[in-house]
C-alpha cells in the first residue's frame, strides 16, 4: 500500500443536511479473531459480515500461509481450520501490513507453534511497539528476534512444548491480552491474564463460542481471564455485527451538520465498545439506540443520531479503553462544541498507526481550533463553527483521514487531507457512503 500515489481529498460544508439509512462494514476486531480462531478449530467455521477491509485480509493471508484453507461463498467467508497446533510454517515472510491487531494475535498463535517465521508490516507498523508482546510471549518458551526497539520485521521460533503464562498487564490492552490467550490455546495447563481495566471481550467471547473454556473473573476494577490449554476448538459460524468504531464517523458527522438525521443499523454494541456513545449523550447529543438485540453472541442495535448543538465534556481516563479507536472523531466533535473539553489518560493513542495524540492535535489546529496537550491529556477549546481551511497530514492512520473528512462537514473553509488511502484498511466505500448521506468530500 505504502508504494501507492496518496490520494488527497477535501471535505466541505455540505448545501443540505445528511439523511438516510445506512450500515457499516463488519466489526474489525471480530473479523480478525473470526479467521484467526477458526483456522485453529477442527471443521468450517462460516464468516457472515466480515470486514473486507485491508487490515482483516492481511489476517486473511497470514492464516491461508499458515495451512489453512479460506474462501469467499457468495457474502460469506469459508474457513477450514487446522486445529490447534496444526498450522504449517509459512514459506514466506507474513506481511501484516497496517494492522497491529494482527501482528500482535498472530505473534501470540505463533509463539506455540514449533516452528520460526518472520512478520513484517508496513512503514506505520514498523514503527509501532511489540515488545508489549514479545515480554509476556517469552515466558511460553518461544524465542523472538526483533529489530532495533523490539520492532517488525520480527523473527519468532515457537515453543516445541509451550509453557502456559501468567502475566498482568501493564497497559489496557485487547491485543495484548489476545496474543496470550492465543498462545495459551497450545500450551499445557491454565494460562491466566490479568487486566487493570477492562478491555473489549472479543476474544474471550469467541473461545467460548469455539469450545474453550475460559474463566472470567473480578480483579479490582479490572478481570481475571483463565484458559485452559489445548481444548480442541471446533468450528463455529459467526455474525460480524457492524463495527461500532466506524459507526462513530457517519454518526458525529450527522450530530455536526444542521438538520441532519441519520439511522445507522445493526452497529456492535458490546458494553467494552460503548465509551463513546456515553460520552456524546454527555455533551447532549440526540442519540437514541433503538431494537437493541442479540445477534451472534453479540449485542446490536440500530443508532438514530440528529443534529445536536453540542456542549464541552470531561471524559475520565477510566472509559479510553471502551473507546480508544474513537478519540480522532471525538476531538473534531467537541471542536464543535461550545465550552473546553478535556479528555484523559490518552497515553495509548502515541502507539497507535500514528501519535495519534500529536496527530488529532495537528488536525484540529489546521483547522483553527485551539488545543493543548498536558501530559496525556489533550483539552479542546471548541466553538460552534471553527475555521477550517486546512491541510490534515495523516501519517498512514485511516482514523485521522476519516475524522479530518467528518471535520470538514462542519467547519466554515473546507479541510483537505493528504492521503485517503488507508481509510480502507478499517472502512472500504467510506467516501462513497458518506456522500450517499450528503456529505461534500471531492478530489481537490
Ligand atoms: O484487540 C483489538 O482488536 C483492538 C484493540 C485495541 O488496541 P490495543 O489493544 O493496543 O488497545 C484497538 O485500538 C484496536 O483497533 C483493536
Ligand atoms: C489502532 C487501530 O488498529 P490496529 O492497532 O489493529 O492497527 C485502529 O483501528 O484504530
Amino acid at each position: 500500500m505504502e508504494t501507492q500515489p496518496a490520494r488527497p481529498l477535501a471535505a466541505r460544508r455540505p448545501s443540505t443536511p445528511l439523511a438516510g439509512e445506512i450500515a457499516v462494514p463488519g466489526d474489525k476486531s471480530i473479523s480478525h479473531r473470526a479467521l484467526m480462531f477458526g483456522a485453529l478449530a477442527v471443521g468450517q467455521t462460516r464468516i457472515t459480515g466480515l470486514l473486507e477491509g485491508e487490515d482483516v485480509l492481511r489476517t486473511a493471508a497470514a492464516m491461508r500461509a499458515l495451512g489453512a484453507e479460506i474462501t469467499r461463498d457468495g457474502g460469506d467467508w469459508l474457513v477450514s481450520g487446522r486445529g490447534i497446533g496444526g498450522l504449517t510454517p509459512p514459506e514466506d515472510v507474513l506481511d501484516m501490513g497496517n494492522s497491529g491487531t494482527a501482528a500482535r494475535l498472530l505473534a501470540g498463535i505463533l509463539a506455540t507453534h514449533d516452528f520460526s517465521s518472520v512478520m513484517t508490516g508496513d512503514a506505520s507498523l514498523r514503527k509501532r511497539p511489540m515488545g508489549r508482546v514479545i515480554e509476556p510471549l517469552k515466558a511460553s518458551g518461544a524465542v523472538f528476534t526483533a529489530r532495533e526497539g523490539n520492532r517488525l520485521p520480527l523473527t519468532i521460533q515457537g515453543a516445541r512444548d509451550a509453557l502456559p503464562i501468567t502475566y498482568r498487564l501493564p497497559v489496557a490492552s485487547a491485543q495484548v491480552k489476545s496474543a496470550i490467550l492465543l498462545a495459551g490455546l497450545n500450551a499445557r495447563g491454565i494460562t491466566e491474564v490479568e487486566e487493570p481495566e477492562p478491555t473489549r471481550d472479543h476474544s474471550e467471547n469467541m473461545l467460548t463460542h469455539f469450545g474453550a473454556q475460559v474463566k472470567v473473573t473480578q480483579a479490582g476494577r479490572g478481570r481475571m481471564i483463565r484458559l485452559t490449554g489445548q481444548p480442541e476448538l471446533r468450528a463455529a459460524d459467526v455474525v460480524v455485527p457492524g463495527d461500532p468504531s466506524s459507526a462513530a464517523f457517519p454518526l458525529v458527522a450527522g450530530l455536526l451538520v444542521a438538520g441532519s438525521k441519520l439511522v445507522i443499523n445493526g452497529v456492535g454494541l458490546n458494553p467494552l465498545r460503548t465509551g463513546l456513545f456515553d460520552t456524546l449523550r454527555e455533551m447532549g447529543a440526540e442519540l437514541e439506540i433503538r431494537d437493541f438485540r442479540i445477534q451472534g453472541g453479540e449485542n446490536v442495535g440500530d443508532i438514530h443520531v440528529e443534529h445536536t448543538a453540542l456542549v464541552a465534556v470531561d471524559v475520565p481516563a477510566g472509559r479510553a479503553p471502551s473507546m480508544i479507536d474513537e478519540y480522532p472523531v471525538l476531538a473534531v466533535a467537541c471542536a464543535c462544541a461550545r465550552g473546553v473539553s478535556r479528555l484523559r489518560g490518552l497515553s495509548e493513542l502515541r502507539v497507535k498507526e500514528s501519535d495519534r495524540l500529536a496527530a488529532t492535535a495537528a488536525m484540529l489546529r489546521a483547522g483553527g481550533v485551539r488545543v493543548e496537550i498536558e501530559g496525556d491529556d489533550l483539552i479542546i477549546h471548541g466553538s460552534t463553527q471553527p475555521a477550517g481551511g486546512g491541510l490534515v497530514e495523516t501519517h498512514m492512520d485511516h482514523r485521522l483521514a476519516m475524522s479530518a473528512l467528518v471535520f470538514g462537514q462542519a467547519t466554515r473553509e473546507p479541510m483537505r487531507i493528504d492521503d485517503a488511502s488507508f481509510i480502507d484498511t478499517s472502512f472500504p466505500g467510506f467516501v462513497a457512503l458518506m456522500r450517499r448521506l450528503g456529505a461534500d468530500i471531492s478530489v481537490p
